[in-house]
């Protein structure tokens, strides 16, 4: 187990009209301070869902069970006191819709404040707004860029205010969903520069989750691969991306894109069918419907995930011919 975010058979459903969906399914996942553990799977494979959970944020239409321990302590059981203190100053989130969730009429020194002055009201004004200036320099912007409104800024900069905003309260985690996705190639890569430069710097944890394949390989120290709300292959970033273990990982790093080639984000091309809608799943292997080895027996039973070496995990009972 590790010191920082060790999370233990979660599983998520949501109620809707039409039924239960299942999004995660008995998930583990391991995060170590200082390590930067990237999500990848297809659209609808329950990477946010995961990620929302661990600081419980996800809809109350959702019912979690499992583990989410966060420093040892269990968010999902943490009183309602305990969670505010975790947010932000514990673990911080930076979203996908960044670029729209900055208040268009405060200036954004005044954004990146709130959430200081919130969780350590007794600090002086004046020593906010010097913690102001000095996240803005450590995301690469001049401190004086503090008076501007988000309409002034770039979208590159407006999501460096958002990181500089998730490290205002120093988290020990950080949680990216897309955070570089609605920007162009050259300031993703900036952008993605300033946030792993940061992690590695400040020592923090950062659980990352993006549709590109080579940003997560270019960042991640680990990958964690989910399929159909489960998790499928973890190992180190250039093992699974260069040595998949499970054909569905392999299947992802044949169709290996460019760093920031949006035509081939996320679809591994040559793949047949669409991922399962995670209200029903196929029985045994839920990839086995669009796996090229696929035989009788994996439909039989839904496959365990087993270690490989010290570091590496899949869920595939054709592994001794795939390995
Ligand atoms: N609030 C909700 N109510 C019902 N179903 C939901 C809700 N949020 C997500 N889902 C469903 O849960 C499944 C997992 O969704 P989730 O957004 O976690 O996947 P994802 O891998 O992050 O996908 P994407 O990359 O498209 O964001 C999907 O089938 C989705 O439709």
């Amino acid at each position: 187990m590790t010191d920082l975010l060790s999370m233990r058979g979660v599983s998520v459903t949501y109620r809707t009209e039409t039924g239960d969906v299942p999004a995660v399914r008995d998930v583990d996942l391991e995060l170590a301070s200082g390590e930067i553990v990237g999500l990848a799977g297809e659209s609808g494979c329950g990477k946010s869902t995961l990620a929302s959970t661990i600081l419980r944020l996800q809809p109350q239409t959702a019912t979690v069970t499992g583990e989410v321990l966060f420093e040892g302590r269990d968010v999902l059981t943490m009183g309602w006191g305990d969670l505010r203190a975790l947010r932000w100053a514990g673990a911080s989130m930076v979203f996908q819709g960044a670029l729209h969730s900055l208040n268009p009429v405060r200036r954004v020194g005044d954004q990146i404040a709130e959430p200081i002055r919130v969780h350590t009201p007794e600090v002086p004004d004046e020593q906010v707004r010097a913690r102001v200036g000095e996240l803005l320099e450590q995301v690469g912007m001049p401190a004086v860029r503090a008076r501007a409104y988000p309409h002034q800024l770039s979208g590159g900069q407006k999501q460096r205010v958002m990181i500089a905003m998730a490290l205002a309260c120093r988290p020990r985690l950080i949680v990216a969903d897309e955070p570089t996705t609605a920007l162009d190639v050259m300031v993703q890569a900036q952008v993605l520069d300033v946030l792993s430069a940061l992690v590695h710097e400040l020592g923090v944890g950062m659980l990352m989750i993006s549709h590109d394949l080579s940003v997560l390989a270019e960042l991640c120290d680990r990958i964690v691969v989910m399929y159909g709300g489960r998790v499928i292959e973890t190992g180190p970033s250039k093992m699974v991306f260069g040595e998949a273990l499970h054909p569905y990982a392999d299947a992802l790093s044949a169709a290996f894109p460019r760093v920031g080639d949006r035509a081939a984000r996320f679809a591994p091309s040559g793949l047949p069918g669409d991922p399962p809608d995670p209200a029903a799943l196929p029985p045994g292997c839920a990839f086995a419907p669009r796996c090229p080895r696929a035989i009788e027996d994996c439909t039989l039973a839904v496959p365990e995930l087993l270690s490989f070496g010290d570091d590496r995990s899949a869920a595939c009972i054709r592994l001794a011919e795939v390995s």
